[in-house]
């Protein structure tokens, strides 16, 4: 363990406080420390008060003396008598308005409590939006769920225990004030105790801090390798093979089950020796004070009342210190998946608004994935109004290749220009809304026909998507199907066959009327019939609105219709096939 991690408060965890506290804005954390403060001045006023009242209750106001006549001096001076009935008055008074002002500031923590879980909520989802395609693609989108859900909701729950524990320090603080008016002796026994019994208490912080990682990043993983495993369910229930993840997941919950009974154990543990620690020193003070030192009881009294409050509140601000490394490892895991996606940032600045009227080119690009060169000094035109079908054997980077296209990736080398313009000065969102695209493996979302076909976007109308179905070939199965466009598509679109699902995807890339299509192996799963159909609908939009398509396919009948036929291999282009 490194020496770091067995500190309860280490520079890590200091940076990361920073960075929790930092997402509320400052005006709010001022005012719940302001409140605090003040909350803890009366308080220490009141309680300051109680030293000569038991002074002014045992004997002769007169024969007050030290810290009791300088405070009686004091009322004095401001015209408040020494009326045992005033100073309870003012003791009273202490009290409540320290509930006050901590009432106060509990609204405002309550507010910043739901602003940072909803803050890094909102972050989370617009930087994973708008990040790099690369980043998907690295990414187990299951362990997202856990930023989103419980790391964001444990994050508000570390910023209160923040709070919580800045408070306790502060009435800690105020209280060795008060003590030390009374007696430097008393302050000082106070800060021995609260140093040993932190001393002594620290090992169980530490090892709360490291169970509540253990069972945060073994709760992440559980929750990627689920997703993925739910994802892929099908073929490993009809192998029969879905058991050996059943043991695997069994095993991760074992490891999260003893880090929370060590968790949980560790954080009552604490709290439990901190009454016996007090408790002895108490005995043996009081024993010191009265037999040894012979002071007065009313004395004993009032400064044993004071080292109890000293104490306790040191072990309360311990036990919120635990209760911030619980919630914490929660807060450091989703800033760190935010920060992941901010890196990951895809780059649209504004650039030149692309025309495409004539032709987009691909001109001498490289580009590898790694060592490997995948796309190798590719030269390729492609005019509008062309019908495209490019094929290639497997990995020969038929997808990375219209991934380039798409500004996914950017050319190592050579250049992808539209028009004679290079796509790193386009605008690429521009650009792309002139792209119609339907993947290899698509998904539908869990949504109606018409949803999935139009996205949401109010922009089209019924009369729009019924277009584009029919377009795509799937009006009629769309009809029969119970309710129509309206139809929920089931999980993935789970609900209808690969056929079909392409046919949806086909008409959602259609709907938006778009320059280029882009279609990767997109009737794959249609029978002959159905491809047939739509490959004759996408030729005539290639002439009537002189549509632009690139087909990645090695079917015939795409072959049959393309006014030019690419073939990729190892990266390489050769020699096309022109179709009169
Ligand atoms: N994100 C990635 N990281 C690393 N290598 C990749 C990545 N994507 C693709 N590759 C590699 O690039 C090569 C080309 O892949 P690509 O998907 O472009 O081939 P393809 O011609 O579309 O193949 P298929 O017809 O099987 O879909 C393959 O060797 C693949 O392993």
């Amino acid at each position: 363990m490194k020496k770091e991690d067995r500190r309860p408060l280490s520079r890590e965890d200091l940076k990361s406080l920073r960075a929790l506290v930092g997402i509320i804005p400052l005006r709010r954390n001022l005012a719940v420390a302001g409140c605090v403060v003040l909350a803890s001045i009366f308080e220490g006023f009141g309680l300051a008060t109680l030293l000569p009242l038991i002074a002014v209750l045992g004997e002769d106001p007169s024969s007050a003396s030290g810290i009791s006549r300088s405070i009686l001096d004091a009322l004095g001076r401001i015209g408040l008598s020494h009326d045992p009935r005033v100073l309870l008055a003012i003791v009273v008074a202490g009290m409540l308005l320290k509930a006050v002002m901590m009432l106060v500031a509990l609204r405002q923590v309550g507010h910043a409590v739901a602003d940072v879980a909803n803050s890094l909520r909102t972050d989370l989802i617009g930087s994973l939006i708008h990040a790099r395609w690369s980043y998907y693609v690295r990414q187990p989108i299951g362990r997202l769920n856990s930023a989103l859900s419980s790391e964001a909701t444990k994050a508000g729950e570390a910023y209160n225990a923040a709070t919580q524990m800045l408070s306790q320090a502060l009435q800690a603080l105020v209280y060795l004030m008060v003590a030390l008016l009374a007696s430097w002796k008393l302050a000082l026994v106070a800060i021995l105790i609260s140093g040993v019994m932190i001393a002594s208490l620290n090992r169980l912080l530490v090892s709360a801090k490291q169970n509540a990682r253990t069972q945060m990043r073994m709760l992440r993983g559980l929750l990627a390798r689920l997703t993925d495993v739910l994802i892929g369910i099908k073929p490993m229930k009809a192998m029969s093979r879905q058991a050996r993840f059943s043991l695997l997941f069994q095993r991760d919950l074992a490891v999260m089950k003893k880090a929370s009974r060590r968790q949980v154990f560790a954080k009552h543990l604490n709290k439990v020796l901190q009454e016996p620690i007090l408790g002895i020193f108490l005995v043996a003070g009081l024993y010191v004070a009265l037999k040894t030192l012979q002071m007065p009881i009313g004395e004993v009294i009032m400064l044993s009342l004071l080292l109890v409050k000293i104490v306790s509140t040191v072990g309360k601000a311990q036990q919120e210190l635990h209760n911030l490394h619980s919630h914490g490892g929660g807060f450091e895991s989703v800033h760190g998946a935010i920060l992941e996606a901010r890196a990951a940032q895809e780059d649209l600045r504004a650039g030149k608004a692309p025309t495409f009227a004539q032709s987009v080119e691909f001109r001498d690009v490289v580009f590898g994935h790694a060592a490997h060169r995948t796309i190798d000094g590719v030269n390729l035109r492609i005019g509008v109004g062309d019908l495209i079908a490019l094929t290639g054997p497997s990995g020969a980077g038929k997808t990375t290749l219209i991934d380039l296209l798409l500004g996914f990736h950017r050319p190592q080398s050579g250049d992808i220009v539209v028009d004679g313009v290079p796509l790193g000065e386009i605008d690429l969102s521009q650009w792309r809304t002139m792209i119609g695209y339907v993947p290899q493996e698509l998904n539908l979302f869990h949504d109606t026909v018409a949803g999935n076909v139009s996205l949401g976007d109010p922009r089209f109308s019924d009369a729009d998507i019924e277009h584009a179905i029919r377009q795509a070939g799937a009006w009629d199965f769309v009809q029969r199907l119970p309710e129509g466009v309206q139809t929920v598509v089931g999980e993935r679109g789970g609900a209808l066959s690969g056929g079909q699902r392409q046919r949806i995807a086909l008409a959602r890339a259609l709907v938006h009327r778009p320059r280029l299509l882009i279609l990767d192996e997109a009737t794959s799963a249609l029978d002959p019939e159905s491809e047939a159909l739509i490959v004759r609908n996408v030729a005539d939009l290639a002439v009537s609105e002189r549509l632009t398509v690139i087909s990645v396919t090695h079917h015939p009948a795409w072959l049959a219709v393309a006014s030019r036929v690419e073939r990729l291999e190892k990266g390489r282009l050769l020699a096309s096939i022109r179709h009169s």
